[in-house]
């Protein structure tokens, strides 16, 4: 039987005796080999993806949801409130209704795409989108929970990062080992964050004898980490990224440094090629986000930077649900045909 993530981890966790667990049976989420691209079976590389999108809301979002809302409950809070590209706000909505409390959620108008709005308004987010990006939405959130007893649930809640830090556990239970690399895209870099937190307190408890290098990928066109400073106007077609001024930079920049990985830039065109490779090649359909980490392990293997024989994880993070708008844009629907088996037998290529 399924186990709370919180039950899971408890001993890693906050959890305390009057901690009640706002579950929807996160986490446990596959780690699933993949074939990988030629680069990659030309050196021996093993490539894992760590399938996030199989999570209750279809995003890595709920093991930090689950950890932050319930501490919220603890703390007796009746509304709990986020800026996001969309995946928080699903997450939010989805565990503040499991909670009974209410949920707002403040969005970037014309950014977010379709499935995420749909999840936030049917399991009922109150939901105030803002003409400006997500830094503006992140801004004035802040601003709500300081002014309003009402609790934010982004990834500056340090439960969210408590909670995220579990898929470094899981990967461990799975490998018996921590990986050479592992790959994730960055965006407002709470994820990169807390993975590599998870790492390093299973390296500091003696479970591991070595910490993976953490490779964090931005999309070309929002990568302040990678410019080093902010970017005002961020543009990609990964829009859970599109975050020009990432509130956990310190975070993000020292998981780099530390496990002597890198924070670098993909574009849209490598973001959208690891996007159908992962879904015709893999059989793995993932949001654009997520496939940035495709798209930078892609590059290294290219450029001969990661050695024979390592193993490599990548972290996607988001189902390819969450974004129709993306996958109808890139793949046309075909007209209708006349129901006749000629007409059929035709249209399927027979
Ligand atoms: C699919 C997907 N992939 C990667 C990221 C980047 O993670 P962070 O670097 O921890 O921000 C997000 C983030 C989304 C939000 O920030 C939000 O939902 O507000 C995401 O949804």
């Amino acid at each position: 039987m399924r186990q709370p993530l919180l039950e899971r981890y408890r001993d890693r966790l906050p959890v305390s005796p009057d901690t009640p667990i706002v579950s929807l049976l996160e986490g446990d989420t596959p780690l699933v080999p993949l074939k990988g691209p030629p680069e990659a079976a030309e050196r021996g590389v093993r490539l894992f993806a760590k399938y996030e999108g199989l999570n209750p809301t279809g995003s890595f979002k709920d093991r930090g949801m689950t950890m932050a809302v319930s501490k919220a409950a603890e703390h007796g809070a009746r509304a709990v409130a986020a800026a996001s590209t969309g995946n928080t706000a699903a997450s939010a909505a989805a565990y503040a209704a499991r909670a009974g409390m209410k949920a707002i959620v403040v969005l970037p108008a014309g950014y977010v795409a379709a499935g995420k709005v749909a999840q936030s308004l049917v399991h009922g987010a109150r939901i105030v989108q803002v003409s400006g990006n997500f830094d503006d939405a992140l801004r004035l959130v802040r601003e709500l929970t300081e002014r309003f007893p009402v609790t934010l649930v982004n990834s500056v809640n340090p439960f969210r990062i408590q909670g995220q830090k579990t898929l470094a556990f899981e990967v461990v239970d799975d490998l018996g080992r921590a990986p050479d690399y592992h790959a994730l895209p960055v965006g407002n870099a709470g994820n990169i964050t807390a993975h590599w937190m998870g790492y390093s307190e299973l390296y500091e408890d003696g479970v591991l004898e070595s910490r993976p290098r953490m490779l964090g990928f931005q999309a070309a066109g929002a990568a302040p980490i990678v410019r080093g400073e902010p970017v005002a106007e961020p543009k990609t077609v990964a829009t859970a990224i599109r975050i020009g001024h990432p509130a956990s930079w310190e975070g993000a920049t020292r998981a780099r440094d530390e496990s002597g990985g890198a924070i670098e830039a993909v574009t849209d065109e490598e973001i959208l090629r690891a996007y159908h490779y992962l879904a015709h090649g893999e059989g793995l359909f993932v949001e654009p986000a997520s496939a940035a980490s495709l798209a930078g392990v892609w590059r290294w293997l290219r450029e001969g930077r990661i050695e024979e024989g390592a193993t490599v994880v990548l972290t996607l993070t988001g189902h390819g649900l969450k974004d129709p708008g993306t996958a109808e844009r890139e793949v046309r629907l075909p007209d209708p045909v006349a129901p006749s088996l000629e007409a059929v037998a035709r249209a399927a290529g027979l």
